[in-house]
């Protein structure tokens, strides 16, 4: 990222604080020159410990001085730490905010496991570059200039010679300083892959464990921290460098300032005292240069973190959801009109032109072969993705006309995986729905035949479910994604059945609920079972990215050559009696 565009990014992170670091500033200015009058004071008293004058009021003032000093400088670094993580929650505030309204291509571009690092991981870099240094370069360069000008009033040819010794060295340290800054976003990158190889284990943990990957994977793990330590490393040694060139600056002017002064001296130009004084405000540079190149290499680490913020921030989002307005009680109507879309440019075309419609209500089956395209049927209908040529069109209106809050409003989801969310049941249920009523939820518990199961359990609705719902049986799943779905009232639900087989009594209970559903609401699904298209009011045939046949059962069976192949090898065997 260019120099300036980094420096106003920070800037924007600074800015809304930038009084209140002010304030920590002067505080701890103030706390530093009540330090100062504290031999003033030490001075006062022992000038009258020989005399009959009663030192106790000195003693309280010295005393006074101390804890007014330490109290004021705990409240100054107090509020300096306060804003730094003020600015930690802001920045990872935006960026929350803005992560849950990623587009899904963006977010299927790049890894969860990395996002995920740099609102936790990067955002924590930012506390001091935001804050401390900013103190430290102010009050650092103030005294600087200070302590220079008092320099110059001394003797302005030494002061030549050390500006001299110090601008040589500095130009080393400006060479220096990109390469923290690099150091420490190849670092950060690391911890990026950590979070990654982490949350890809995480996700997949039985099969890593079925399949005795363990080691695999923790190598990979490993490797990640490795990384990350080697440019942690590479970053504290520049680190190391561009302190150590502060001492070098100062003890290669003293040893300049000595010989010159020295000659300057014997010459007569200078008096002995000058040269001592000057020699003392040489060291009085020391605390001053170091708080500036401390200032410099935490905006070096902070450039590293803000950069990939900043990538963060400029993923695209969709748009912002709000709340969805009132909405019509009839069922949706859905229609396709000459559809094409791919997922990326550089992929093929998984859409070529299809064009189907659904009057609700009832019930319409996808089928085709896998990888035909049904599914992404459901997602374009979502707006998950844009189509990139023809109309979708929900109740005759195109999708991108809708306020998307509306139109997904409309929409009940069921995914092919049933995901179930780490909670409980009843967050799970609620998940789509958070105004739902307690009736409301036995209802659906009691369509989507769970109702045994929250008996069964320990805590009923209340129980947790596991991490993506582990605790659940497969079957159980898939029901609290349809009770799920159907809290939200939908006029129209997407159902992409699950490949795997139900067993007969779920099957039966999934059926049932289905073709209740059907009779108020549009219901699309994506079919795999017998069971499902024989009771479809509708086919749509689906091929290589084209819709190749529309009808019924009894009509493709006898027309489709495919569909009668489906029918015959590919449909899961109905285990519900009279399905065919
Ligand atoms: N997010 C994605 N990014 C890129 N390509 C994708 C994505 N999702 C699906 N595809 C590809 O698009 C094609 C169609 O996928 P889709 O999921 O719509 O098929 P399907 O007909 O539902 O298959 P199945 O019956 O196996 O679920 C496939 O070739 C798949 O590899």
């Amino acid at each position: 990222m260019p120099a300036r565009e980094t420096w106003r990014a920070l800037y924007r992170h600074f800015r809304p604080h930038r009084w209140i670091v002010a304030l920590g500033a002067l505080l701890t200015l103030v706390g530093a020159v009540t330090g100062l009058a504290q031999p003033l004071a030490a001075k006062a008293l022992v000038d009258r410990l020989g005399g009959d004058e009663s030192i106790v009021g000195v003693l309280v003032l010295l005393t006074a001085l101390v804890v007014a000093g330490t109290a004021i400088e705990s409240v100054g670094a107090y509020v300096l730490e306060r804003t730094a993580e003020s600015v930690v929650l802001a920045a990872r505030r935006t960026l929350v905010g803005r992560m849950l309204r990623l587009r899904i291509s963006e977010v299927e571009r790049t890894q969860p496991g990395d996002l995920m690092s740099r609102v936790t991981s990067d955002t924590t870099l930012l506390r001091a570059v935001t804050t401390q240094s900013v103190v430290s370069a102010v009050s650092g360069g103030l005294t600087s200039v200070a302590t220079i000008v008092l320099m110059g009033l001394m003797d302005p040819v030494l002061l030549g010679v050390t500006v001299g010794v110090i601008v040589l060295i500095g130009g080393a340290v400006t060479f220096v300083m990109p390469k923290i800054s690099q150091a420490t976003a190849r670092a950060q990158e690391a911890v990026g892959a950590i979070s990654t190889a982490l949350e890809r284990a995480f996700g997949a943990f039985r099969t890593v464990k079925a399949s005795g990957a363990e080691e695999r994977e923790s190598k990979a793990v490993e490797e990640a921290a490795q990384e990350a330590w080697r440019h942690g490393v590479r970053s504290a040694k520049w680190q190391a460098v561009a302190w150590s060139s502060v001492g070098l600056a100062v003890q290669v002017s003293f040893l300049a300032v000595l010989g010159i002064g020295g000659a300057r001296v014997a010459s007569g130009a200078i008096s002995v005292s000058t040269l001592v004084a000057f020699l003392l405000f040489l060291f009085y540079l020391i605390d001053p240069v170091s708080r500036l190149v401390e200032a410099a290499t935490q905006y070096q680490v902070g450039a590293a973190a803000i950069a990939r913020i900043v990538q963060a921030e400029r993923m695209e989002t969709e748009e912002t959801a709000g709340s969805p307005g009132p909405r019509d009680a009839a069922p949706a109507s859905v229609a396709f009109e000459d559809v094409r879309f791919r997922y990326r440019e550089e992929l093929p075309y998984v859409h070529h032109g299809v064009s189907f419609e659904v009057p609700g209500p009832g019930m319409t089956a996808f089928v085709g072969p896998s990888g035909a395209g049904k599914t992404t049927v459901f997602g374009l209908i979502e707006r998950f993705h844009e189509a990139s040529g023809g109309r979708i069109l929900v109740d005759g209106r195109d999708v991108r006309s809708w306020p998307l809050a509306d139109l997904r409003a409309q929409i009940g989801y069921v995914e092919q995986d049933a995901p179930v969310l780490a909670g409980t049941l009843r967050e799970n249920l609620l998940f789509g729905a958070p105004d739902a009523t307690d009736g409301e939820v036995h209802d659906v518990l009691v369509r989507a035949k769970l109702d045994a199961l929250v008996e069964r359990l320990p805590d009923g609705l209340d129980s947790l479910v596991g991490h993506r719902g582990s605790q659940l049986s497969g079957g159980e799943r898939q029901r609290v994604a349809i009770a799920r779905a159907l809290l939200r009232r939908p006029r129209l639900l997407l159902l992409d059945e699950a490949t795997s087989q139900l067993d007969a009594v779920n099957e039966l209970a999934l059926r049932d609920v289905v073709t209740e559903i059907s009779r108020d609401v549009t219901v699309l699904v994506v079919a795999h079972r017998l069971s499902t298209v024989t009771l479809a009011d509708r086919i749509v045939v689906m091929d290589a990215g084209r819709v190749r046949a529309v009808g019924t059962h009894q009509e493709l069976v006898a027309s489709d050559p495919l569909y009668g192949e489906l029918a015959a090898t590919q449909f899961l065997a109905s285990a519900a009696p009279g399905a065919t």
